[in-house]
């Protein structure tokens, strides 16, 4: 049995209700490849309006969380808030939290295993920035982050994608080249297999995202270790139709 292609739709700090009820409507409107699992990751204060009027046949993820169920943590929510939502999806570890708000391995693996105990399903982050690929750096990244998560994840591989977002292509336009997102989720891959498992390697799904569009969502797809995207900007488009087809 294949990996089942996965993309994910990263809304982001963007949209109103007007803007939503668009968005949602072009996805009602699809046509969506029914062999593609979709998930769109929402702002906190819409989850429960998303959930509403989208189809069950689409993932409602929140874009963060915090890692205990309750208490005092001013403006955070937490995986129980998610569920009782009815979302069934957290994005934790986007690089925009790593850098901007400051979320170190540590935090992000305590979140994500939260996230799981609590029956959420996961999309986990990882990517390195311009000055560590520059450096040469770019699988000691990677395996570091994704090496931090591996005892917050355990035996619930099942429940998590990887979404390789190389920081220097989130929002810049410059997406990685076919290979260069290939080269990465390869050796990701290989990093799996010696140092989890071989069977968790092979069938935990890795996003690519960085500047996914239309025009290359279908040569990124082609590629046998990309398992599917994890999509900023073009999510907001009409657009995100065709790259949840890449595909076909
Ligand atoms: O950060 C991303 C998805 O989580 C990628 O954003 P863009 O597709 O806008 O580059």
């Amino acid at each position: 049995m294949g990996r089942k292609f996965v993309v994910g739709g990263n809304w982001k700090m963007n949209g109103d209700k007007n803007q939503i009820n668009e968005i949602v409507n072009n996805l009602k409107k699809g046509p969506l490849d029914p062999n593609v699992e979709v998930v769109i990751g929402v702002p906190a204060i819409y989850l429960a309006y998303v959930k509403s009027i989208v189809p069950d046949t689409i993932g409602v993820a929140a874009q963060n969380c915090w890692k205990v169920p309750k208490g005092a943590f001013t403006g955070e929510i937490s995986p129980a808030m998610i569920k009782d939502v009815g979302a069934d999806w957290v994005i934790l570890g986007h690089s925009e939290r790593r850098t901007i708000f400051g979320e170190k391995d540590d935090l992000v693996a305590e979140k994500v295993a939260h996230a799981l105990e609590s029956g959420l399903k996961v999309i986990a982050c990882i990517g390195e920035t311009l000055e560590e690929r520059e450096a040469g750096k770019t699988e000691e990244v990677v395996f570091r982050q994704t090496k931090a998560l591996v005892p917050a994840i355990g035996s619930n591989w099942d429940k998590v994608v990887l979404a390789y977002e190389p920081v220097w292509a989130i929002g810049t336009g410059k997406t990685a080249t076919p290979q260069q997102a290939q080269d990465v989720h390869a050796s990701l891959r290989n990093w799996l297999s010696t140092n989890v498992s071989p069977e968790v390697a092979a069938n935990v799904r890795i996003q690519y995202g960085g500047s996914v569009t239309g025009a290359t969502a279908k040569e990124l797809a082609a590629r046998p270790d990309i398992d599917g995207f994890l999509v900023g900007g073009a999510s907001l488009k009409p657009e995100f139709v065709d790259i949840v087809n890449a595909t076909q």
